[in-house]
């Protein structure tokens, strides 16, 4: 490329910033092997210097001047061209011989004050933060003919400008809040003004930036006004909760405490008391141990000394809490639950002083939800219509302008996302860390000065307790619960007494302060009654004692340092150990059948339903299927990328009809909003996984349903399933209307077929590309030899799969003939689509109430829990030998 240099073409680098690649990206020219040859020996002009891409003055090229290349943005082509005069590429190389294009100008222009603020920060940002993500090294690209620049031109700026992205802290930091503002700043500049003026411009720029800085009121200040009528909220009167909390209660709407709640927050609060909990699924585990926490972050942001504790240390937070959770998924909910709740508060402040004006309003208000909280308590059996959740407060939109920060901050460390954005979040410093027990432990490996934060800590959480020692992690969480156990000395000297705040280690290697008064909480909807009973008797010291070493939960809790000498076993699991409201019912049939059962149930009973699978395999299979079947399913299993996951529970949270096929990695925990259906496609192996499948339905006490689908093989598992939750395998029958059947069979034989074919043309075309990907990636030559027996082969083995494969034309008619079937209505037995006034069942009133069914014509529109409330289980079971028998 000569002086006279015309064009650069920023295709990859803006589709893959698209694609959110790392700022640090590859410029490609247009040709770009045909010309670099030439660019590299190209010199630099006389008295041209280093340029940067972002300061020169691109220019937006017509799309029609450049002749090849497609622009498609989704495939990754080319979005948006720029061209820039006068400018030489020079080709420099790094110190480990990765080449680095340079551009090179003599007239290079002058920055205009937005780019200049831009470059600073640029430049700021390295010094204070060391290499960016993308700088580090992840996702660079090797290929020589890329190579790296800063891509900050303005096509890339304006096309793709930085998003959010997967950040994992609940709440902002201070810093956050400064770099928030920076942008803000760095926006309202004018672009380009006149030279002469600039230095007075910024000279003034600076001084009114100087004037308007208005400190923003400190964390105490802004919570230390806060009031709250405890009238308001009866409910929590007996609950020594900070104001705040109980006005974030307030506006969430919870006007009573759940009973775990109810047990949990008092003792949690109490000096030395450490709290085992057992309580159903969907009762408020998480806000039982968070409220604790909470509350006593706010009470120490209360107290004078703690004024002068974080002034000393203005913008970084020492770490108080550490919650444990077993997947991914909870640990991104509970950082959220948690740090949401105190913003809640701090979102109402006004809306409640509002109504602490209009008494008599408020209270009107809390009589209803309190109704309505009560009628929920009784899980009404066949009402029509799903019962209410407790009155939600609208909580008042933030003001606009840039966020302050969180009270409570919230950072949440889970494996799966970029391990150097939660690094820089956990450097910043917050509150309170949520965490998976492998990527924590990572970060603690890395980083020493992290692993003493954790000794630190307060609060120490194990979230579904029972889960976190089957998950393969049992290491990682052993290592970090023992950054929080004391020496033998402190525990027997309990040097506690001498000093409550901090106690240290006496070993020569250590010298870190451990605390000696953290709090231990250990929850779960399944912790067994033998353990409960060690604990209550105290008898885990002894076991202690004696080194108990394996990987059950005794051993867990034998490892976990109780401060607490007797901690507190609260245990309220219902009886048979199901949530009340829950509906169960089953569906006997062979393996071969719960396709047809599955897409039955999904059609008959529309709503939100989570199908549990048995293996990865069978998720693989069922997908395709029912998309095929044009069905709103989501893949969820531990093989899919983590954005992935998140995206598919996102979708599957937001979509009324949603279907969520996963394997047990959802079992625990997750609270999405109203799931309707649980399904057990293939029936779980412990009467545990079972109690936290189910329970992904039916939380907060509202209504849900779980269906078994039992083939003859798993009857020996349902029965033993059944046993050890102490009660009878007999559960009612799903009435199925066979009128419906024979059709949906036709609609799933000619989907599969479809799906066979597919596969098989995916299959070839991945055998036949394979060999020459790999050849490329490895930037070798395929032998001429090897080629043409790859050739041959291919030939051959095309030849073979065409003759076991539907032609292009029968696939082309069974996708033809399948989206006919399912554009034509189903029908119930008796019934006459073309004469809705005749048949052996009329559906003319039904549609004149528009109270049909939306897909099946002549089914009833109740839900799937009053179909069974109605249905006992022997008569079911008469019914469905009756069907197997016709
Ligand atoms: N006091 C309350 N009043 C009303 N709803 C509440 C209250 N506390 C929590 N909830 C709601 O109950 C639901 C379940 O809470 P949470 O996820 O904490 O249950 P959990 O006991 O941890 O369940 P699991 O055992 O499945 O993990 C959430 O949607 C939460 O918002």
């Amino acid at each position: 490329m000569s002086g006279s240099s015309k064009s650069f073409v920023l295709s990859s680098l803006i589709a893959q910033r698209k694609q959110k690649k790392p700022l640090k990206s590859s410029l490609k020219t247009p040709g770009a092997s045909a010309r670099k040859a030439k660019a590299s020996t190209s010199k630099p002009q006389a008295k041209s210097s280093k340029v940067r891409a972002e300061e020169l003055d691109w220019k937006k090229l017509s799309t029609d001047s450049y002749e090849g290349g497609t622009f498609d943005g989704d495939e990754g082509g080319m979005l948006l061209l720029e061209e820039v005069d006068g400018v030489d590429v020079q080709w420099e190389e790094d110190e480990a011989g990765r080449k680095k294009a340079v551009l090179m100008s003599n007239k290079a222009p002058p920055l205009s004050m937005r780019q200049a603020q831009k470059r600073k920060r640029a430049e700021e940002d390295i010094i204070r933060e060391g290499p960016s993500e993308s700088e580090s090294g992840d996702d660079l690209e090797g290929d020589d003919e890329q190579v790296t620049i800063d891509a900050t031109g303005p096509a890339f700026q304006s096309a793709f400008p930085p998003s959010d992205d997967e950040d994992v802290e609940a709440g902002m930091t201070d810093s956050d809040v400064e770099v928030k503002q920076e942008e803000d700043e760095g926006d309202s500049i004018e672009p380009d003004v006149k030279p002469e003026l600039k230095a007075t411009s910024t000279k003034k720029a600076k001084a009114s930036t100087a004037d308007a800085v208005v400190q923003p009121p400190s964390l105490q200040d802004r919570i230390k006004d806060i009031k709250f009528d405890p009238d308001l909220l009866p409910g929590w009167k007996d609950q020594p909760l900070h104001p705040l909390l109980k006005k974030s209660l307030f506006a969430l709407g919870f006007s009573r405490p759940s009973d775990i709640q109810a047990k949990a927050v008092p003792i949690g609060l109490q000096e030395g008391r450490d709290v085992v909990g057992v309580a159903e699924t969907g009762s408020g585990k998480t806000l039982a141990y968070s409220l604790p926490i909470l509350n006593t972050l706010l009470e120490s942001l209360s107290r004078p000394e703690s004024i002068a504790e974080s002034s000393a240390k203005p913008g970084k937070r020492e770490l108080s809490a550490l919650i444990l959770c077993p997947t991914r998924e909870l640990a991104l909910q509970v950082g959220k639950v948690v740090g949401s709740v105190v913003e809640a508060g701090m979102n109402a402040i006004d809306e409640v002083k509002e109504e602490t004006d209009d008494e008599a309003e408020a209270l009107a208000k809390e009589e209803e939800a309190e109704a309505r909280w009560k009628k929920k308590g009784k899980g009404k059996k066949g009402a029509n219509k799903k019962v209410e959740q407790p009155v939600k407060k609208v909580v008042k939109p933030a003001p606009a302008g840039p966020r302050p920060p969180p009270i409570v901050s919230v950072a949440t460390v889970v494996g799966g996302l970029s391990s150097v954005k939660q690094k820089r979040l956990v450097a910043r410093g917050c509150d309170i860390l949520v965490a998976t027990p492998g990527r924590l432990w990572d970060l603690c490996e890395e980083d020493d000065s992290f692993a003493s934060q954790i000794k630190r800590i307060k609060f120490l959480v194990i979230d579904e307790a029972d889960r976190m020692i089957e998950t393969g992690h049992f290491a990682e969480l052993e290592n970090i619960v023992g950054l929080t156990v004391r020496t033998k000395e402190m525990q027997t000297t309990n040097a506690s007494e001498d000093d409550p705040t901090f106690a240290r280690t006496n070993t020569k290697a250590d010298t870190t302060a451990v605390r000696a008064d953290i709090k231990t909480f250990v929850f779960s909807a399944t912790l067994s009654k033998d353990l409960q009973g060690n604990l209550k008797r105290g008898s885990w010291r002894k076991s202690k004692k004696a080194g108990n070493s394996g990987n059950t939960l005794d051993d867990l809790i034998t490892k976990l340092d109780f401060r607490d000498p007797k901690p507190e076993v609260i245990d309220i699991s219902p009886e048979g150990r199901l949530v009340a409201t829950l509906r169960e019912s089953m569906v006997e049939c062979m393996t071969l059948e719960k396709d047809l059962y599955l897409y039955y149930f999904l059609l008959r009973y529309p709503g939100r339903s989570l199908v549990f699978v048995g293996s990865i395999d069978g998720i693989r299979r069922l997908i395709p299927l029912f998309e095929m079947l044009k069905m709103p399913v989501y893949p969820l299993h531990s093989q899919l990328q983590q954005k992935q996951r998140l995206k598919n529970l996102d979708r599957f949270a937001s979509s009324p009809n949603g279907i969520l096929i996963a394997t047990d990695v959802a079992a625990r925990g997750l609270d999405i909003p109203s799931v309707d259906h649980v399904i057990h496609f293939q029936l779980p192996r412990t009467a545990d996984a079972y109690i936290h499948r189910s329970g992904r339905t039916a939380r907060a006490k509202q209504d849900g349903f779980s269906l078994q689908m039992v083939s003859p093989e798993e009857r020996g598992v349902q029965k033993a399933l059944m046993k050890s939750l102490g009660r009878t395998p007999e559960l009612p029958e799903l009435a199925i209307e066979p009128g419906f059947l024979p059709k949906l069979k036709e609609r799933i034989r000619i989907a599969r077929e479809i799906e066979k074919a597919q596969h098989q043309i995916k299959k070839e075309n991945h055998d036949k590309s394979w060999l020459k990907e790999v050849a490329e990636a490895m930037d070798v030559d395929i032998d001429a030899d090897m080629l043409s027996d790859l050739e041959e082969n291919e030939a051959d083995s095309r030849s073979s799969a065409k003759n076991k494969r539907p032609s292009d034309t029968k696939l082309f008619n069974l996708k033809g003939e399948l989206n006919e079937l399912l554009r034509q209505p189903l029908m119930a037995r008796g019934v006459s689509a073309k004469y809705p006034t005749s048949g052996s069942r009329t559906v003319i009133d039904d549609l004149l109430r528009d109270d049909n069914h939306p897909v099946m014509l002549g089914a009833s529109t109740a839900k799937a829990f009053e179909d069974v409330d109605s249905r006992p289980a022997k008569k079911a079971r008469k019914f469905i030998n009756k069907r197997a028998r016709t």
